[in-house]
């Protein structure tokens, strides 16, 4: 039984969670908490299951098996008291098309239990519609349907923010002003689960984040914990065909820190990557490095483009995909 500051420190709490559409389990026994005053992502391959546990987390749907929970309560069963104190973005918003920008808002005050602290200019201005309060919804363009949707959710000022996908539609210049949005949201104390396809929004906003694939979380933790788990990248470049660099390097390509090499050939030669392992200690590749140096100069090799780089969580998301096939 946990004690009572660490349940208050817990906005979100999902517990062996599971969720199945007839026969098939959509969600496979996902826990991930989320402190209160933190940037959650989910992350995950398509049909993964972040819908289903965010439509969960909203109460939309009752979990099969788990439990899930925010701010303390029940979502399937404590609604009424849950809704005045969340925001949910979700991926289709239900507007009327034939409404303004300015009306959509007000009919939302209208139905909000509390009926809207910060006033409809602040929201339009917020999310950068200040301009469009006399617009009809039909004639907003995809991205800005989104950032009304983001207007409304944020309305109320909640105390947590379900966001699924909010950035998607947008142009990089709003999904820029959307990310400054949620990261100001989130320095204001807002919790937020986010889910989202776009891997540079989790890195730029997320505290701690959490892939799913096939119904699992196969990985999480902060930002950095995850990235570390790609390891470092070596790539280069030989400028020799196939055929000539198989004359040249009878015995191949040098295994590095215990890696074998992958190549990708082309006209201009051949592109060489080393994706080491994943390691907490510095310095991997600099080692790496050295042995390469001795086997590029005993064969007359140039190493072209030579480049060291840090592995990105588009790599560990690439893996994840891969080992789960
Ligand atoms: N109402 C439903 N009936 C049957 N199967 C469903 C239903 N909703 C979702 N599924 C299935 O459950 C799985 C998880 O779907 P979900 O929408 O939660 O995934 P997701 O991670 O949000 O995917 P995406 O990134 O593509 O939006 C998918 O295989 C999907 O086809």
């Amino acid at each position: 039984m946990r004690d009572e500051p660490a349940r208050a420190a817990t906005a979100i709490e999902v517990d062996d969670f599971r969720q199945a559409y007839g026969d098939f389990e959509a969600v496979r026994g996902v826990s991930f908490t989320v402190r209160r005053g933190e940037l959650f992502a989910l992350l995950g391959t398509n049909g993964a299951g972040k819908t289903t546990t965010m439509e969960s987390l909203l109460g939309f749907a009752r979990p099969r098996a788990g439990s899930v929970r925010v701010l303390g309560l029940n979502p399937a069963k404590d609604g009424r008291a849950l809704r005045p104190r969340i925001g949910v973005m979700l991926q289709e918003g239900g507007f009327l098309g034939d409404l303004t920008v300015g009306e959509t808002v007000r009919l939302w005050r209208g139905m909000a239990a509390d009926a809207g602290r910060s006033s409809m200019a602040g929201a339009l201005e917020t999310v950068g519609l200040a301009s469009k309060e006399r617009t009809r919804v039909r004639q907003l363009s995809g991205g800005q349907r989104r950032r009304l949707d983001l207007a409304l959710a944020v309305l109320a000022e909640p105390e947590v923010l379900f966001l699924d996908e909010p950035s998607t539609g947008m142009d990089p210049e709003a999904r820029r002003g959307t990310w400054q949005i949620i990261h100001d949201l989130r320095a204001a104390g807002t919790t937020v689960l986010l889910t989202t396809h776009y891997l540079e929004e989790a890195e730029k906003l997320a505290d701690r984040l959490a892939i799913m694939h096939q119904g699992r979380i196969t990985t999480s933790g902060t930002v950095d914990e995850v990235v570390t788990q790609a390891g470092d990248q070596i790539h280069f470049r030989l400028a020799l065909p196939p055929a000539g660099l198989r004359e040249r390097l009878r015995g191949g390509l040098p295994f590095l820190d215990g890696t074998a090499a992958t190549t990708v050939h082309s006209d201009e030669g051949t592109r060489v990557t080393y994706a080491l392992p994943a390691s907490p200690a510095a310095g991997r590749a600099h080692a790496a490095l050295r042995p390469l140096l001795e086997w590029a100069e005993k064969h007359e090799l140039t190493l072209e483009r030579l480049e060291v780089r840090r592995g990105t969580l588009e790599d560990v998301f690439l893996r994840v995909v891969e080992e789960g096939r």
